[in-house]
């Protein structure tokens, strides 16, 4: 079942931990609204039970083809190289669609006084990231994740990372601001 909180941004223990910072209440989906941050739970139990919901999504939100990645040290392959660029903070100029089939593992987004917040995702939870918002991900201590992921026809979802000071500046970064400028 997915929670959200404030990162305690500690650098020094493993990023897979918790890191729930003290003191601090969870955060409700509707904020995360806010932020344009989408959640959605479905039945895993059995293909038939999701299925149709995704199908509906998918044609709601021209998502025309998917896929499914588990990352796991055994399963994904170039593992090393793959989860530290998921955990590399970026953006991507198309919606990122997570749906979680089996496993657990987090999602941290920027807010807009541009701290983490940290989603904690497990089977049945689906998430969308909005274009432009700054993220990463990361397992959790089960070091096992499966997940659906969908496609618009020619998805652009490159990770461009915040290092590079060229990718404040692509039109998506703008357009996302603007988009939660008025979220009260
Ligand atoms: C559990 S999906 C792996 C993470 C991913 O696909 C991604 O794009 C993170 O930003
Ligand atoms: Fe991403």
């Amino acid at each position: 079942m997915v929670r959200a909180y404030f990162y305690d941004n500690i650098a020094d223990v493993d990023p897979r931990e918790p890191h729930i910072k003290p003191d601090s209440a969870d955060i409700p989906l509707s904020e995360l609204a806010k932020l344009g941050v989408l959640y959605w739970r479905h039945d895993v139990s059995s293909e038939s039970a999701y299925l149709p919901q995704v199908d509906a999504i998918c044609k709601e939100r021209n998502y025309s083809s998917r896929d499914v990645i588990i990352v796991s040290p055994d399963k994904l392959p170039n593992y090393e190289e793959k989860i530290k660029i998921f955990f590399d903070e970026h953006l991507h100029e198309d919606e990122e669609i997570r749906f979680i089939l089996e496993g657990s593992g987090y999602f941290d987004v920027r807010n807009k006084q541009d701290e983490w917040i940290r989603i904690h995702l497990d089977a049945g939870d689906m998430i969308i990231l909005p274009a432009g918002i700054y993220h990463r991900f990361v397992s959790d201590s089960n070091n096992y994740i499966k997940a659906m992921r969908l496609f618009k026809e020619n998805p652009n979802w490159i990770a461009l990372s915040r290092t590079k000071p060229e990718t404040e500046q692509v039109p998506t970064r703008a357009e996302y601001l603007s988009s939660i400028q008025d979220a009260a």
